[in-house]
């Protein structure tokens, strides 16, 4: 027998172990409309030593082998949003399986939310095929069957469309521009069934609602309400609003 074929049960033994070794840790996505803090939500949060902070992986959507595809998706959404909606796809699924040596891991949006709120919105507005949402929905359902991307707890940070908009003329990124106070506004009502009134997809995981229209000046203190469901240090009561 080749010395490889020797190799085979090996491999597949260190593979097996390495599966059942991966404990996930108490996994916390931080969900919410364009602009609504949760990056701001986020840096809250850097300061403890035992949480994993990961961002949205925005610069892999503004630089995929030197494409803007973020750009490209809002400059002409029919063309592009299936290409950017399986890049975003991918990019959250590695988000999801990142090792991380922190018992909680605290995460900026989600393959939920992807699919959920955006493909859903892209639904709406007929800027994706029925077909290419299909491709989209095979790969979601395969992810969330077959992959370690289990969530503990979902934090919704709940703005009005009118605070985001004003949030993000105000963050002026460059590929934003051009959208339209409608686009948050419809957004907006999809976080909100989804995530407030539970009435339009499957919702993962307990949800704590926030309320993010506060000003900075002041929101510290409604993230302080909520530390140590998130830090799990406390069991986390279901519907928490
Ligand atoms: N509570 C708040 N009050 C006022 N401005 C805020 C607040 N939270 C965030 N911002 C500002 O609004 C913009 C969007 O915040 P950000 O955290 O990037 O939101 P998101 O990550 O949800 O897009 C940023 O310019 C940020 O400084
Ligand atoms: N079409 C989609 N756009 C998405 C998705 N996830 C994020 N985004 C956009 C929204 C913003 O312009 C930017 C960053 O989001 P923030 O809320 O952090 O400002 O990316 C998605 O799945 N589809």
């Amino acid at each position: 027998m080749s010395s490889l074929r020797k190799l085979i049960p090996t491999i597949a033994n260190s593979m097996a172990s390495a599966k059942t070794d991966f404990i996930r840790p108490f996994t916390v996505i931080v969900e919410g409309n364009v602009g609504s803090g949760k990056t701001t939500f986020l840096n809250h949060f850097n300061k403890y030593d035992n949480v994993g902070v990961y961002t949205e992986p925005i610069e892999m959507w503004r630089n995929c082998n030197g494409y803007n595809l973020l750009e490209l998706m809002y400059k002409d959404p029919k063309k592009w949003s299936f290409t950017f909606q399986s890049y975003v796809q991918l990019t959250m699924l590695r988000q999801h399986t990142r090792l991380t040596k922190y018992p909680v891991k605290l995460m900026e949006r989600s393959v939920y939310s992807a699919r959920y709120c955006f493909v859903e919105k892209m639904e709406r507005d007929q800027l994706m095929a029925a077909p290419a949402i299909a491709v989209i929905d095979e790969w979601f359902k395969f992810i969330t069957e077959n992959e370690n991307v289990g969530v503990d707890l979902i934090v919704y940070l709940r703005t009005s469309p009118e605070v985001v908009y004003d949030r993000i003329l105000k963050r002026n990124r460059s590929e934003e521009r051009t959208i339209a106070f409608d686009y948050f506004k419809s957004l907006h009502e999809i976080h909100e069934d989804w995530l407030y009134h539970k009435t339009l997809h499957k919702v993962p995981a307990p949800v704590i609602v926030l309320n993010a229209d506060l000003d900075q000046s002041v929101i510290g203190e409604e993230y302080e309400k909520y530390e140590e469901q998130i830090l799990n240090k406390l069991p986390v009561q279901a519907h928490v609003y």
